[in-house]
Order: C-alpha cells, then sequence, then structure tokens
C-alpha cells in the first residue's frame, strides 16, 4: 500500500475513532444532564401541587364561615372565600403550566390527579354555595350537619393533589435517591399541614354555631391526633437518619415550639370542653386568630426540606452540565490536536518526501528537478538532509552528464579528425578504406552495381615547383571543394594521398558513371583556382574510371587496382581524360 494511502486510512480511522469516543462521552454527559434537569423538574412540580394543597386546603378557612353564616349574608364572609378561591385557582394554573406538554408517565399521572382535583373542586364548591344558599334554621338544624358534607368533599380535593404531589415526588427520588430525605419530609410536611388544617376544621362549625363536639368530631379528631402525631415522627425520623443540617434542624425545632408546643395543647383543652359542653372559652374567629398562624412553622418546615433538595439538584445538574462542557472540551481539544498532528505530519514529512521521491526519480531517469526540489533548503533536520542529498546528487548526475556529452564530442571531434584530411576536409583514405567496404557490402546486399573513380592532378609537382607548396596546398583544396560539390548523397569522396582523389558511387550505371567522371573532369578544367599570391591557375586532371556489377562485386582492392590502371592509362594517353577499365559491356557510354 502507498504510504499516503496508509498515512490517509490511518488518520481516518484514529479520527474517527476519536470523535466517536467523544460523541459517546457527550451523549453519556448529555443524558445526565437531561436526566438531572427532568429530576429537578418533577422536584419542583412536586413542590407546586404541595403549594395547591395548600392553597386549596386555605380554602376550607373561609368556606366554613360562609356556610355557617346567619341571614342575611355577610357579602365581606363570601368575598373573601372568593378572593381565596381565586388564590386556588391561580395555584392550580401555575400547577397545570408547569406540567406544560410532558409526556413522561409520572407528568401525565400528575396532570390526570391535579384534573381530578379540579373537578372534585370545583364539586365541593357547588357544594359549598348549594348548602349556604340553604336557610340558616335548615343548615344550623341539629342533627341535619349539612354543613360538614362540603367540607369533607374539599378533603377528598387535597388527597388527591397530594397524590399528584407523590407521583411527582418519587419520579424525582428515582433519579436523586440521595435526596429521598428532604423530599420525603417535605411531602409529610405538605401532609402535616393539611390533617393540621383539617384538625382545626372539626372546631370551626361546633365553635361558629356554638355547638357540642358532634359524632363525627369526636372520631376525627382522635384519627386526625394520631395521624399528625405520625407524621410528626416520620419528620424527625427522616431528619434524624439523614444528619439534617442546621437550617432544617432549626424548622423542625420551630415547628415544634409553634405548632405542637401551642396548637395541639390549645387543641386539646378545646376537645375536652367540646365533649364537656359547648363552653369552648374562645370564638370561632379567635379560634383561627390562635390557631393558624403557628401552623405557618409547618409550611416553613416543608419549604426548608424543598429548598434543600431543590438546591442540591439544582447543583447536581450544573456539575452535570460542567462535567459535560468539560469532556466536551477536553475531547474537541484532542480532536483538534490529533488533527494538527496529522497535518503537521503530512506537511512536514509526508509531503516533503513525495516531493523527495519524485525528485530522486526524475534524476534517476534524468529529468530536471521541479524547481521547488532545487529551492534552497532551510530546514535542519532528517527531511533537509535528504533534500541536501537529493540536490547534490543530481548536481553529480548533471556534472556527470556534462562530462559525457563533452566526452562524446570529444570524440566524435576525434573520430572526425582521424576520418578527415586535414588539407581539404575530405575523407582520408583510412576513412574511406573503412567506409567503402560497408557500401560495397550494401551494393552487394540491393545488387546495385558500383564505379569507383579515382583521379589525379596533371602536373601538379610543377605548381608546387612555381608557385611553391602553399599554392600547391590551395589548388588541393580547390579542386577538392569542386569535387565535393559533384557528390550526391550515398557517395564517397575522399583525398587518396598527394593529390589524388577517389570518389565511390552506388547504384550507378557504368554511363552515368562515365558521366560523372566527364562532367568533374571538365568542371576541374574550366575552374579557375586562384593562389594566394594573386595567379590563377588552371587545372587539369586524369580520371582512371572501374565499373562492376553487383554480381562481380569483389572487394575495393580490386576495383581500385582496375581503375588505377585506367588512371594511368589515362595518364599515359594525354593527360585531362578519363579511362575506364576494361569492361566493354558495362562502360558502353552513349
Ligand atoms: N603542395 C603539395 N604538394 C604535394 C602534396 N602531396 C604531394 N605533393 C606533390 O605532388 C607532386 C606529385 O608529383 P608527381 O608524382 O611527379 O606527379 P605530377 O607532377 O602531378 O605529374 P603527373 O602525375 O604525371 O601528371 C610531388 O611534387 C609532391 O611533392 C601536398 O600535400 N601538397
Amino acid at each position: 500500500m502507498r504510504l499516503t494511502r496508509l498515512f490517509l486510512l490511518t488518520t481516518g480511522l484514529l479520527l474517527a475513532l476519536v470523535s466517536a469516543l467523544l460523541l459517546r462521552s457527550v451523549w453519556a454527559d448529555w443524558r445526565q444532564v437531561a436526566a438531572a434537569e427532568l429530576g429537578l423538574a418533577a422536584m419542583q412540580r412536586a413542590y407546586l401541587g404541595m403549594k395547591v394543597a395548600e392553597k386549596a386546603s386555605a380554602e376550607r378557612g373561609p368556606a366554613i364561615p360562609v356556610l355557617n353564616d346567619t341571614q342575611p349574608a355577610d357579602p365581606a364572609k363570601r368575598a373573601r372565600l372568593q378572593e381565596f378561591r381565586r388564590i386556588t385557582d391561580a395555584s392550580f394554573d401555575e400547577a397545570l403550566a408547569a406540567l406544560g406538554d410532558s409526556t413522561d408517565p409520572a407528568s401525565l399521572s400528575a396532570r390526570a390527579q391535579l384534573a381530578q382535583a379540579r373537578q372534585q373542586l370545583d364539586r365541593a364548591r357547588a357544594e359549598v354555595d348549594r348548602v349556604a344558599a340553604l336557610p340558616h334554621a335548615q343548615r344550623s338544624a341539629p342533627g341535619q350537619r349539612l354543613t360538614r358534607a362540603p367540607i369533607d368533599l374539599m378533603f377528598a380535593v387535597i388527597d388527591t393533589v397530594l397524590a399528584g404531589v407523590t407521583t411527582q415526588s418519587a419520579a424525582a427520588e428515582a433519579i436523586y435517591p440521595e435526596l429521598a430525605m428532604p423530599l420525603v419530609g417535605a411531602r409529610y410536611a405538605a401532609e402535616l399541614r393539611e390533617y393540621a388544617g383539617r384538625l382545626g376544621s372539626q372546631f370551626t362549625t361546633p365553635l361558629a354555631t356554638g355547638l357540642a363536639l358532634g359524632r363525627e368530631e369526636q372520631r376525627e379528631i382522635p384519627l386526625l391526633t394520631g395521624r399528625i402525631e405520625q407524621l410528626r415522627k416520620l419528620i424527625s425520623l427522616q431528619a434524624r437518619a439523614s444528619r439534617a443540617e442546621a437550617p432544617l434542624q432549626a424548622a423542625i425545632a420551630k415547628m415544634e415550639a409553634q405548632y405542637f408546643g401551642t396548637d395541639l395543647p390549645f387543641i386539646a383543652v378545646l376537645t375536652e370542653r367540646g365533649l364537656a359542653g359547648n363552653d369552648y372559652g374562645v370564638d370561632s374567629a379567635s379560634f383561627v386568630a390562635r390557631y393558624v398562624p403557628p401552623m405557618k412553622s409547618i409550611v416553613e418546615l416543608r419549604d426548608t426540606m424543598f429548598s434543600a433538595a431543590r438546591d442540591a439538584a439544582r447543583q447536581r445538574v450544573a456539575d452535570a452540565r460542567t462535567r459535560m462542557a468539560i469532556n466536551a472540551g477536553l475531547g474537541l481539544a484532542v480532536l483538534c490536536i490529533e488533527l494538527a498532528v496529522f497535518l503537521l505530519i503530512r506537511r512536514r514529512v509526508l509531503q516533503p518526501l513525495l516531493r523527495i521521491t519524485r525528485a530522486m526519480n526524475a534524476v534517476m531517469e534524468g529529468r530536471d528537478l521541479p524547481a521547488r526540489a532545487l529551492a534552497r533548503v532551510v530546514r535542519d533536520d532528517e527531511i533537509g538532509d535528504m533534500k541536501r542529498a537529493v540536490v547534490a546528487l543530481q548536481a553529480a548526475t548533471q556534472r556527470r552528464r556534462e562530462l559525457e556529452a563533452e566526452r562524446e564530442q570529444l570524440i566524435a571531434q576525434l573520430r572526425h579528425a582521424s576520418d578527415t584530411d586535414f588539407l581539404t576536409g575530405l575523407l582520408n583514405r583510412r576513412a574511406f578504406t573503412e567506409q567503402a567496404a560497408g557500401l560495397l557490402a550494401q551494393a552487394r546486399r540491393h545488387g546495385w552495381p558500383v564505379a569507383l573513380i579515382v583521379f589525379d592532378l596533371d602536373h601538379f609537382k610543377r605548381i608546387n615547383d612555381q608557385h611553391g607548396h602553399p599554392a600547391g596546398d590551395a589548388a588541393l583544396r580547390a579542386v577538392a571543394d569542386i569535387a565535393r560539390g559533384h557528390v550526391r548523397q550515398g557517395e564517397l569522396l575522399a583525398r587518396h594521398g598527394g593529390e589524388e582523389f577517389i570518389l565511390l558511387a552506388v547504384d550507378c550505371r557504368a554511363s552515368e558513371a562515365r558521366q560523372l567522371a566527364e562532367r568533374l573532369r571538365q568542371t576541374l578544367a574550366d575552374a579557375p583556382i586562384p593562389l594566394p599570391d594573386g595567379v590563377v591557375l588552371h587545372v587539369t586532371s586524369s580520371f582512371g574510371l572501374a565499373w562492376v556489377e553487383a554480381r562481380r562485386i569483389a572487394d575495393l582492392d580490386t576495383l581500385y587496382r582496375d581503375a588505377d590502371r585506367a588512371l594511368y592509362r589515362a595518364k599515359a594517353e594525354g593527360r585531362n581524360r578519363v579511362c575506364s577499365a576494361a569492361d566493354p559491356q558495362s562502360l558502353d557510354v552513349t
């Protein structure tokens, strides 16, 4: 696998892994936050339920005077009842609004219980109004006790509301088991407040009507007192078991002093009096004024317990949020660092390595290095070392290539020099012999006829003698230049030695060879040759021609011998002419 692909794969896998871990951690933290918030919301709804119970309970206070009102009715009493009803309704509305659209089982159940309680309250209020509208004589007739039934209906409302409180409180306790004590304690305190109210209610009608305690009151008072004592013990047990903190201890002490220290003994005295006759020693209003205020200590205890639970739950929510933020922050930081490391490795190692690899390939293949590869290397690490090594390698390779080129050039020059006649620039005899062998072999292969023309300047010695050796050299160069102009592609022209030249032509018919020799002879004879001293010479040349068909090609020496013989004849026959080797058929020039 390529290094880049492996790196990308590893990077992707690691990033995916870290992201998955981060998401999992944040998700778990988020669930904890959500659960803590849900528990806190359930707690607050339970508290609103307790407030509903408190307000609905308080509504009984002004309902009793209305039920026992004489005629004509006192509008102030009814106005007071309406005010209390409004407060209860507002409390219901608030509790229902707090439940909102929540669809968790506890909220659904609490909503149903609150709705049921409200219906019960509506029925109870209707009953209060119905009974209050009856003639006073009918309501207060001994034995009728019509005024008690609506109050009993109102008690039922509180039972339903408190059931809803228990539902919400249990939902909160499930999330905050460690807060069970303050939550259960607050619930007990709410119940205690209710039973304290009910206990008081047992006296308001007898006090208002001036009657002794009836059978119902005689039955209810011990039951309620017993329940109140039971709740008192449960609350103190809860507080003791959880080593309640100072504010809670103070609230319990205050309740002990105020409600249990003053109200309950007061109730005991009134009960005794109510059982003995109808001389209670207090009227209804002063009973309420004396009995109700100490009950506030129960409500305060309830609120103290609830506040303790709510504060702890809020702290839990805040802690869970902080934990989630820290974990998410740390996770993100790890992700960013990982990404940065990957990018750094890619930029500082992988990409330079790729560039170096490409550069090395270029060096190996003899290509030019990319400009970036040759840029000044500033890095002082292993990658920098590698880059410098590649640049040095490239420089060495370049130098080697230049040396090789120089050598090749030198060899070519040497070869040219060794093949060339220094005076005329034509092939020398050695090179001619070498190349002629190849040309003859080629002619044999292709079935070409071959012609060899040897020509020699006439009386050249005289030129040397009369004009000097340099003039002879100039004449030789001039003749070579003229002869070069008659040579076609594939023909070989050389200075054979001294003032003798040689020309080998292949794929050339005998007549063409003869014409070539004649044309060259004529041209040389006609050409003026200026000498360095200003004299213009005319020189003639004698030609010997040997021509042979392909099938009869022997070797160069044989061909030369024939041509040389013909040259000899040309000299002998008077010079400035072309003589052919004896081959009447082939040299039949027309
Ligand atoms: N200037 C010069 N002369 C050369 C060179 N090579 C040979 N010669 C001269 O060429 C002359 C050849 O003379 P010969 O062999 O007698 O022939 P010729 O004078 O041309 O007479 P024929 O060939 O019989 O017509 C000699 O004097 C050589 O010195 C050369 O490279 N330069």
